[in-house]
């Protein structure tokens, strides 16, 4: 499922995002993926500041109910900061399947990019996500943010004017098939959007439904 949230950050936390990008130091992205060949792009390594973006950008997705009932999150990686200049660019590669994080290792369901820079300020760096001989681009507003499945081949596509700054995460789903993810969310939404048009009986019904597919669905603990 592919999904842009608008506003997952209120204007005053990308302000802050990107005041923090600008006074702190970034370092070549291939520090988290040494062997990578098509990693071209920069990300916030300093403890203190990464710490406090990635609070923000966690903080703020796991509030946001929209991210929530599409994401189902176990567990979110540290959102880290990334930034792309010119002629910078992050080639056509799949995410890891396993991660490492401060409280232990997540499987990475959903990929997430949360937009910081106007889309006007900056030419090229779109995230491209490939699809059989299909593609999807998204280049949002900031604040808002795309999340996608990881098993997809995806790139950021260079960027030829301007920064492009980024916030990053990884999401560890509790339904870890994105079939049974995608339908439990439409079934959730379709619930709440029409429950209470439905004879109360019979919304309780529905309501065993949902639940006990979340019973059989979700990673045991
Ligand atoms: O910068 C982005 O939007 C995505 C970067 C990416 O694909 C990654 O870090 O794995
Ligand atoms: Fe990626």
């Amino acid at each position: 499922m592919f999904r842009m949230i608008e506003d997952v950050l209120p204007p005053e936390a990308v302000a802050e995002l990107v005041a923090i990008a600008a006074a702190a130091q970034f370092v070549d992205g291939k520090v988290s993926n040494p062997h990578s060949r098509v990693k071209n792009n920069q990300q916030l390594h300093e403890p203190q500041p990464a710490e406090r973006a990635a609070q923000i950008v966690a903080r703020a997705l796991l509030g946001n109910r929209e991210f929530f009932d599409i994401a189902f999150p176990k567990a979110i990686a540290p959102p880290l900061l990334a930034r792309y200049e010119p002629g910078m660019n992050y080639g056509l590669h799949p995410d890891a399947a396993m991660m490492q994080t401060p409280s232990g290792a997540l499987r990475s369901d959903l990929s997430c990019t949360v937009f910081l820079a106007d889309p006007a300020s900056y030419d090229g760096g779109a995230l491209r996500v490939q699809l059989g001989s299909g593609e999807m681009r998204f280049k949002g507003k900031p604040g808002s943010a795309v999340v996608y499945p990881s098993m997809t081949l995806h790139e950021v596509e260079p960027v030829t004017r301007g920064q492009r700054l980024v916030a990053i995460t990884f999401i560890q789903s509790r339904i870890a098939d994105p079939v049974e993810r995608d339908l439990l969310y439409e079934l959730n939404e379709v619930a709440a959007l029409e429950g209470n048009n439905m004879a109360p009986e019979n919304f309780s019904r529905l309501q065993a439904v949902q639940f006990n597919l979340m019973r059989r669905w979700t990673d045991h603990p």
